[in-house]
This record gives structure tokens, sequence and C-alpha cells, in this order.
């Protein structure tokens, strides 16, 4: 799908980073109509949240399991294959070469979108070498792009820093989604690699994942349709 033809709605990703399947559906609910496309990750996926992927999905919204898979290759192959059949638009997994082989390997035909997670927003370079990476976050970045692009990967997962120069690596064969948002003046928590809505659509990222801003929020749906709303205008 080129940037051209996501509707506007369709690009902001809230994720249902809460504690049970009964706290997500509330907010899903509170949500309404202003939110089309949910992520669920580690919390609600471990509290036994994975069923909402097809409920959801039965109800129209789009679903993005960020499950960041990272294992040996058949793990990973096999644990895709599962994902495959619960009604989600996007996987996410690391990008290690081995480890997204596999998850397009696992992915088949089936219709499900493969994301490789670069470095996530939350590192710094200092970050990564204390990880004992010899490289900073932008050539890992780069890097990783690379590799995902000749494995046939479906997307990436960067801060809307680096979309400029993913841009240029991948073009529009590749979706571009990115955490890391905040609105202005929004505390960043644990993120380091951060940007506004509106700049980073106009810096060409396809999709926003914003999670604590808008679950945080006194108003939810308020916080939601503002951030869409910075979208819009963006867009032109
Ligand atoms: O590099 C990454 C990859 C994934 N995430 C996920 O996005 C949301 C961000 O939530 P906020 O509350 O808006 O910070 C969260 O679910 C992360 O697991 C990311 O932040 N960075």
């Amino acid at each position: 799908m080129t940037p051209a033809e996501i509707a506007p709605k369709d690009r902001l990703i809230v994720p249902l980073d809460l504690s049970s399947p009964e706290a997500a559906e509330a907010m899903v609910a509170k949500l309404g109509d202003s939110v089309t496309f949910y992520k669920i990750g580690y919390q609600l996926a471990y509290a036994g949240g994975l069923p909402l992927i097809g409920k959801l999905a039965d109800t129209g919204k789009k679903v993005f399991a960020d499950l960041k898979m990272h294992d040996i290759g058949n793990t990973v192959m096999r644990g895709v294959e599962s994902v495959a059949k619960l009604g989600a638009t996007f996987l996410t997994v690391h990008a290690y070469p081995q480890t997204m082989k596999a998850a397009v390997e696992g992915r088949g035909g089936s219709g499900l979108k493969i994301l490789a997670v670069t470095v996530l927003t939350s590192y710094d370079d200092d970050d990564l070498h204390a990880a004992g990476y010899r490289l900073g976050v932008s050539e890992l970045v780069e890097a990783r792009a690379q590799q995902a692009q000749v494995l046939g990967v479906d997307g990436l997962v960067s801060s809307p820093e680096e979309i400029g120069a993913l841009r240029k690596i991948v073009g529009h064969q590749m979706s571009l989604v990115t955490p890391g948002i905040r609105p202005a003046g929004a505390p960043s928590g644990d993120q380091k690699r951060i940007m506004t809505p509106g700049r980073a659509i106009a810096a060409g990222a396809d999709y926003l994942v914003v999670g604590r801003p808008i679950l945080e929020a006194a108003d939810p749906r308020a916080a939601a349709d503002a951030i869409q709303a910075e979208i819009a205008q963006a867009l032109g």
C-alpha cells in the first residue's frame, strides 16, 4: 500500500498497553470511531489478550500484533504461521537476518505483514554501545533496513528521526511505522527518540504509534481526536 492509499484515520495506531482484555475492550469502547487501528503488545498478550486480535478484526478494526519475535529460525517461522491465523495486519520481529528470513517464510502468502524493529525508540547511541554494538543508532537502523529489504520484509519500525534516511533506502516499498510519538509538551517517559505527530507525518511516516499520551489522558477520546486532527493537518 502506498502512503497515498492509507486512509488518514488508519495512520494512528493505539497500543492497548493495559492489564486485561476487559480493560482493553473498555478503552476501545471509549475511543469509538476515533481509532481504527490497535496494537497488542507484551502486557496485553501475556494477560490473555491474543483472542482480541480476531475479536477486533471482526468489528472492522485493524490489529498490529507487536510480539517482537526473536528466536531460532524454525521457532520464529512456526510462531509466525500461528499468528498469521489470528487476523492481524502487522506482526513485529526483531531485525536480525535469521529472524527476518524465517518470519518472511512463516507468513508465506497469508496477507500478514512482517515489520522488522530496527532499533527500539527507547535506545540512543550510549544504550547500543552498552549492549555491545559498535554502530550508533542511525548506522544500525540503516544497515538493518537494507537487510530487511533484501529479505522481503514488508515494513520497518523505527523512530521518526530516521524516516528521511529510511525512505532513501527503501522508497515506498516498505511501510514505515513509528513509535516514539509525543504531542508537544507531553512527557517522553522512557522514549529517547521522539517527535510530534505532525512532524512525524511531515517527515514521511506511514503510521504513528501513540500510547501513553492517549491511554493516560483524562479524556482518551479527546486526546486521540486531537492527534487525528494533527495528522490530518500535516497531510494537508
Ligand atoms: O521501538 C519501539 C517499538 C515498539 N514500541 C511500542 O510502541 C508503544 C509506544 O507506547 P508509548 O506509550 O507511546 O511510548 C509501546 O507499546 C511500545 O512497546 C516502542 O515504543 N518503540
